[in-house]
C-alpha cells in the first residue's frame, strides 16, 4: 500500500472528518425539519420525538451496510449517539428511571438513549409512571419482566391504574454480582430487589445461607446501602461496584447464564405499525361465568392471532377477582388486531390497551 506515512495517513483522516462532520450537521438540519413535520401533524407536544420504529429501521440499516472493519457494536453505538443528538435538537428530552444511579434500568436507558438526554433516578416503579402521567418528564422506563424470575409485579400492579402509554420495549442482559467492603466470611446481611434474590436463588442457598436476606427497593439502592453498614453485601450489577465503592466478591452469580430482563418505555402516545409489533392489555372477566376468560381469548385464535405473553393479578376490587394482561402479536390499528379489540369488549367487564410497540427482542434473546 502507497503512502503509509504517518502525516499522510492523517491528513486522510482530516479529510474525511471534513466530511463526517458536514455530513452530521446536514443530518442534523433535517431532524429539524422532521420535528415541524411532527409538529403540524400532531397537537401533543410530546408525540413520537422518539419514533422506535422508525430507529429500529435505521439500525436494521446500517447493520445490513456494515461491510467492516467497523464491528456492529461499534457501528451500533456511534449511531446511538447521533440519534440521541437528534433526538435532543429536536426537543428537551427527560427521561425518569427506576434508580437510584446504576440500576439495570439505568443501564437499559442508557443502552436505548444515548448519553445526549437528561436521566432522573425515581426511588420506585410507581414514581416513574407518575412521573410521565404528570408530564415532569419526556418519557419513562421501567422493567417489566426478567426470563429467569418473571414478571416484576410493582409494574403490572401500576398498569391497572396508570393513564400513560407503552412506547417501545427494549431489553438487556443481566449480569448480578455480589458486592461488599467486608470479607465474604464476614457477611451477616445481603441486601437486593426481590427480583435479585430471586434470579439468584441457587448460590444463595449454596454459599449465603444462614446470612440474612433484606429486600430494597432497587439493586442499586441495595449496593448504596451496602456501601454503609460494615457486614453487609448487595446483589447488584458491577456499575455499582464502581459507584458506590464496593468491592466484587463474586461475579455472574444469577442461577441462569443468559438472563435477561425486558423493560417498557412509557410515553404518552404509542408509535405507528411498523410491520412487526406487539400490543399489550389488560381486562377483567365476569368469573362467576363458567368458561368467562375462555371466551374472550377465543377471540384471538379465531382471528390468528398469537399471543406472547399471559399473566394475572389480583384486582384490589374484591377477593380472588383477578385482571388478567396479555401481550399479542401485531399492532391495535392494524385489520385483524382491531377487529379482535372490538369483539373482545363483549366478553369483558373492563378492558384497558397500554399500547403497542415494535417487537425489538433481539434475535440472539429469542
Ligand atoms: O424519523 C424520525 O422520526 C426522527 O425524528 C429522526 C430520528 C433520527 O435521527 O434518525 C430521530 C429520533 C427518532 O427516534 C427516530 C429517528
Amino acid at each position: 500500500m502507497e503512502n503509509l506515512d504517518l502525516q499522510t495517513l492523517n491528513q486522510q483522516i482530516d479529510s474525511i472528518d471534513t466530511k463526517l462532520v458536514q455530513l452530521l450537521n446536514e443530518r442534523a438540519c433535517i431532524s429539524l425539519n422532521i420535528e415541524k413535520v411532527k409538529k403540524e401533524e400532531s397537537s401533543d407536544d410530546n408525540e413520537n420525538v422518539h419514533a422506535p420504529g422508525r430507529e429500529k429501521q435505521t439500525f436494521e440499516r446500517i447493520h445490513r451496510l456494515n461491510y467492516g472493519p467497523l464491528s456492529s457494536e461499534s457501528l451500533g453505538a456511534i449511531y446511538r449517539e447521533i440519534i440521541s443528538a437528534s433526538i435532543s435538537l429536536q426537543k428537551d428530552v427527560s427521561i425518569a428511571y427506576f434508580g437510584p444511579l446504576g440500576s439495570y434500568t439505568h443501564q437499559a436507558a442508557i443502552e436505548r438513549f444515548g448519553d445526549g438526554i437528561n436521566y432522573f433516578p425515581q426511588p420506585t416503579i410507581s414514581d416513574v409512571f407518575d412521573s410521565v402521567e404528570k408530564r415532569r418528564t419526556t418519557y419513562g422506563i421501567v422493567p417489566f419482566e426478567n426470563s429467569t424470575y418473571g414478571s416484576v409485579v410493582a409494574t403490572l400492579d401500576k398498569f391497572i391504574s396508570c393513564k400513560t402509554h407503552i412506547l417501545a420495549e427494549t431489553y438487556l442482559r443481566i449480569n448480578h454480582c455480589l458486592l461488599s467492603k467486608s470479607k465474604f466470611s464476614s457477611l451477616n446481611k445481603v441486601y437486593s430487589h426481590p427480583q435479585g434474590f430471586g434470579q439468584c436463588q441457587k448460590y444463595l442457598d449454596m454459599y449465603l445461607k444462614e446470612v440474612q436476606r433484606v429486600d430494597a427497593l432497587s439493586t442499586s439502592k441495595a449496593a448504596e446501602i451496602a456501601a454503609s453498614e460494615p457486614y453487609s453485601a448487595a446483589i447488584a450489577s458491577i456499575t455499582c461496584a464502581e459507584l458506590y465503592g464496593l468491592d466484587v466478591l463474586e461475579k455472574d452469580i444469577q442461577d441462569v447464564k443468559n438472563n435477561v430482563t425486558r423493560f417498557f418505555i412509557l410515553g404518552s402516545t404509542s408509535d405507528k405499525p411498523s410491520g412487526d409489533d406487539k400490543t399489550f392489555i389488560l381486562f377483567t372477566v365476569d368469573h362467576r361465568q363458567p368458561g368467562a376468560l375462555c371466551d374472550a381469548l377465543s377471540i384471538f385464535k379465531d382471528h390468528n392471532i398469537n399471543l406472547t405473553k399471559i399473566d394475572s393479578r389480583p384486582s384490589l376490587q374484591q377477593p380472588w377477582h383477578y385482571v388478567f394482561f396479555i401481550e399479542l402479536q401485531g399492532h391495535k390499528e392494524e385489520g385483524e388486531v382491531q377487529k379482535a379489540l372490538n369483539e373482545i369488549n363483549e366478553f369483558c367487564l373492563d378492558i384497558k390497551i397500554l399500547g403497542s410497540y415494535p417487537n425489538q427482542r433481539p434475535e440472539s434473546l429469542s
